[in-house]
């Protein structure tokens, strides 16, 4: 059972995140990222992000693991210096009781390697990086799984328009779920902005859908197949990071497709557990590409699910039947 402390913590934390990546979204030079081992990307936003969450988590919960995407052997030793005093400083710009150690340490608390027994929290400090980096959409998620289920996420999406049909009308929403309570929207103080629903859709021909701008993330020309099958008429929106979990969960899009690009790439639970809590505490429906539950018991990643399909529920079947029938 979530804590108030606990709930409170975690949507201080994720706000004062994304202010870190705020900061440097406008310090975005090339000393300001590296390549990890696997060549993606990751930038000092990234590590702050998981600094200044993870330090946060551990006073109020300091026996509760984490499962955090980054890892600070990428910012140690002679040769990430440059980087890791960048780190540093962005976060005593706002946590300035953090040294250098505190900091690294805060990082290395997300090597937890999750689970089917007890509580963890999964942090994922930027998803959709390299949308970050291009300036577009990124999110700070944080879920926590209890046994296997999540049960809370806070999704901060500092750059999404806090009324997607007014994007004039000012930025950061800040999506918080829990079981069986629904999910609402915050502003970027913290202020309820109220509850929010999927949308009421239920012929799909007049269904919108939304899925990764990154060719290598998901397969444009399967989703394509699958909307022709729908009978989809308008253009997908492609939005990088869980923001397009936000936008099913308060009804801005319907359809959410992540279709595999290759046999083998194993999803990570911090790329889904905070998303999937709004959009099912928002009304809809979260599978993989064959309709099965995502299961977030397994470990690190959910290497028992191939792909993503979210939407607002009454559509659900329809679409995981074009997904199969579209499949090349
Ligand atoms: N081949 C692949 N298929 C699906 N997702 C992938 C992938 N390679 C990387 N990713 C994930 O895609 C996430 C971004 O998703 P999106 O395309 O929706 O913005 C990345 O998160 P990070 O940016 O946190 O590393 C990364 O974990
Ligand atoms: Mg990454
Ligand atoms: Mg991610
Ligand atoms: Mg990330």
């Amino acid at each position: 059972m979530l804590t108030d402390s606990e709930r409170q913590a975690a949507i201080d934390a994720v706000i004062l995140a994304s202010k870190l990546c705020q900061n440097v979204r406008s310090k975005l030079d090339q000393g300001a990222s590296k390549e990890k081992e696997d060549r993606s990307p990751v930038t000092i936003a990234d590590f702050g992000a998981q600094a200044v969450v993870l330090n946060a988590l551990a006073k109020v919960s300091p026996d509760v693991p984490a499962v955090g995407e980054e890892d600070a052997s990428d910012l140690r030793g002679d040769a990430n210096a440059a980087l890791r005093e960048r780190v540093v400083s962005e976060v005593q710009a706002l946590v300035p009781e953090l040294t250098e150690s505190t900091v690294l340490e805060a990082i290395d608390r997300g090597n937890h390697s999750g689970g089917a027994s007890g509580r963890f929290w999964t942090l994922d400090p930027i998803d959709g990086t390299k949308g970050f980096l291009r300036n577009d959409q990124y999110a700070v998620a944080l879920a926590l799984i209890e046994d296997g289920e999540v049960t809370f996420g806070v999704l901060g999406c500092p750059h999404l328009p806090i009324d997607w049909k007014n994007p004039d009308a000012g930025r950061g929403c800040f999506m918080v779920a829990e079981k069986g309570k629904g999910c609402k929207q915050l502003d970027s103080e913290g202020k309820s902005l109220g509850k929010v629903q999927v949308d009421q859709v239920t012929d799909p021909t007049k269904a919108s859908f939304c899925e990764s701008v990154e060719s290598g993330h998901t397969k444009h020309g399967w989703a394509a197949a699958v909307a022709e099958k729908l009978g989809i008429t308008t253009e997908s929106v492609r939005m990088d990071s869980q923001c397009k979990y936000t936008a099913i969960a308060r009804g801005d899009a319907s359809i959410y497709l992540r279709l595999p690009t290759r046999p083998g790439y194993e999803e990570k639970i911090w790329d889904h557990a905070a998303g999937v809590l709004c959009v099912t505490e928002a009304g809809g429906n979260v599978t993989d590409i064959t309709g099965a539950a995502l299961d977030f018991s397994i470990g690190r990643t959910l290497k028992d699910n191939r792909g993503v399909i979210a939407t607002n529920g009454p559509i659900h079947d329809a679409v995981v039947t074009a997904v199969q029938a579209a499949q090349e």
